[in-house]
């Protein structure tokens, strides 16, 4: 288990080692564009498992489009205090 800091932390260290294999790289070589198709297909499917699945797959969800947000806040150089400032 990992935080929300935690996983940005690690998706911002591998945005500059680049390892082999990681899909966050992948992702972050795809483009905003493409980041940004994930968010809205993650948020339909965080909505449909809220109204038709299991909490503990809603959580799932929700997770993932945590990921894609971060992946996206990285595409764009942006920081969590970045975010943390409009809470
Ligand atoms: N938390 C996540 C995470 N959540 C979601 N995803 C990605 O989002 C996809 C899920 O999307 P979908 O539900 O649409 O499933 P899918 O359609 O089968 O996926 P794709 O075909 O779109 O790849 C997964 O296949 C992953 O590619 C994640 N990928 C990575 N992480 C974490 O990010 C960190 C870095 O990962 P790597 O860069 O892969 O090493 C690690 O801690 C990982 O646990």
């Amino acid at each position: 288990m990992k935080t929300f800091e935690e996983l940005f932390a690690e998706l911002t260290t591998k945005s500059i080692d680049r390892p082999a294999g990681s899909g966050t790289v992948s992702e972050l070589d795809a483009g905003v564009h493409a980041i940004g198709k994930k968010i809205v297909e993650e948020a339909a499917e965080v909505w449909m498992a809220a109204e038709f699945q299991s909490d503990d797959e809603t959580s799932a969800e929700i997770s993932q489009l945590l990921y894609h947000l971060q992946v996206l806040m990285v595409a764009k150089g942006l920081t969590l205090e970045d975010v943390y400032k409009h809470l």
